[in-house]
């Protein structure tokens, strides 16, 4: 038993804990009963936990109580292509893997909105998990119960990641956020963040640059990653439409499209190398396609 699921992107600047994009990147987990867990890990993550800290048995466990039915073991195999505490949701991988485990290895039937209370114990933010299950480009809310909009994001747009070789912990990205905003600042955010849906859904990928601009947590961030305003302005000079923090960084994404996508990431690449970090290229699309069994 196989299980795909998607890196995801978020909040593309303006758009903090609301805009979730499932990405053609994928932790695949495989499931085999067993008398009791273990954990083998190929690829990204080579540090997570082989035992009953890894967070997808932790999940797996908790949804298992919630729904009602025994815990079963399993060995874990996880072939990971997406990078742990980048920015680009690793942890909502292992969320959902845990929950759609239960799902399975039990064959239940649990809709959309009971996966999500379980995930929500574990990530207090729906912007990863949401795409994570549903694919595509998603618009969330929370108001104690799911309330979304599924878009399909336009496949004529690349995404273009700089991943720097150094970790940061959503938790502690999300430690240095200022608690109270101005009316000037919110309205500041919803301007631009209703700017982006419109662009995106007219094609006007001219608005992309004004649509991302944020005062709500990328500033904050910014001073825990060295050379963002660079990369930015590296990604901006090369050609893109857009340039943000990817989720709670440290990864920078660019939207771009045709050609100009090599340049935009070997510019950005460069920029965190001129400021001492290493950093890998990824050029990505936007996928249809949320969590799925092979
Ligand atoms: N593939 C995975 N399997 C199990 N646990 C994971 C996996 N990826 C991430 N985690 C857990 O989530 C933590 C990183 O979460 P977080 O800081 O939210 O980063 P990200 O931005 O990658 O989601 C890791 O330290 C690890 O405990
Ligand atoms: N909206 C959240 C998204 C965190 O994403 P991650 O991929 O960095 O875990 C935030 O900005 O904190």
């Amino acid at each position: 038993m196989k299980l795909l699921v998607p890196a995801t992107t978020t909040n593309f600047g303006s758009g903090f804990d609301t805009f979730g994009l499932a990405l053609n990147l994928y932790n695949t987990f495989e499931f085999r009963e067993s008398d009791a867990f273990g954990v083998e890990v190929e690829g990204e993550g080579k540090e997570l936990p082989r035992d009953e800290n890894n967070l997808l048995i932790r999940v797996y466990k908790r949804a298992c109580e919630v729904f009602g039915v025994p815990v079963k073991p399993f060995k874990l195999k996880q072939v990971n292509e997406v990078p742990t505490a980048r920015g680009l949701g690793s942890s909502a991988t292992a969320i959902v893997g845990g929950i759609e485990a239960c799902v399975r290895l039990h064959s239940l039937e649990v809709n959309l909105e009971d996966k999500m209370k379980v995930a929500f114990e574990f990530e207090p933010h729906p912007d990863n998990l949401l795409p994570a299950f549903v694919g595509g480009f998603v618009v969330c809310v929370q108001n104690g119960g799911l309330v979304y909009n599924r878009l399909d994001f336009p496949d004529e747009l690349s995404l273009v990641f700089a991943v720097p070789d150094f970790e940061l912990s959503t938790e502690e990205a999300r430690r240095v956020i200022k608690r109270e905003v101005s009316l000037k600042d919110a309205v500041f955010n919803i301007q631009r963040a209703s700017l982006l849906v419109s662009a995106i859904l007219t094609g006007k990928y001219e608005l992309l640059r004004t649509a991302v601009e944020d005062r709500l947590h990328q500033p904050y961030r910014a001073k825990l990653i060295k050379g963002f305003e660079k990369v930015l302005e590296a990604g901006y000079s090369a050609g893109a439409y857009a340039v943000f923090l990817s989720g709670a960084g440290p990864t920078v994404c660019a939207i771009s499209s045709g050609e100009v996508k090599d340049r935009v990431g070997s510019a950005m690449i460069e920029a965190f190398e001129r400021e001492g970090v290493r950093a890998k290229v990824l050029h990505l699309k936007g996928s249809g396609k949320g969590a799925h069994w092979l």
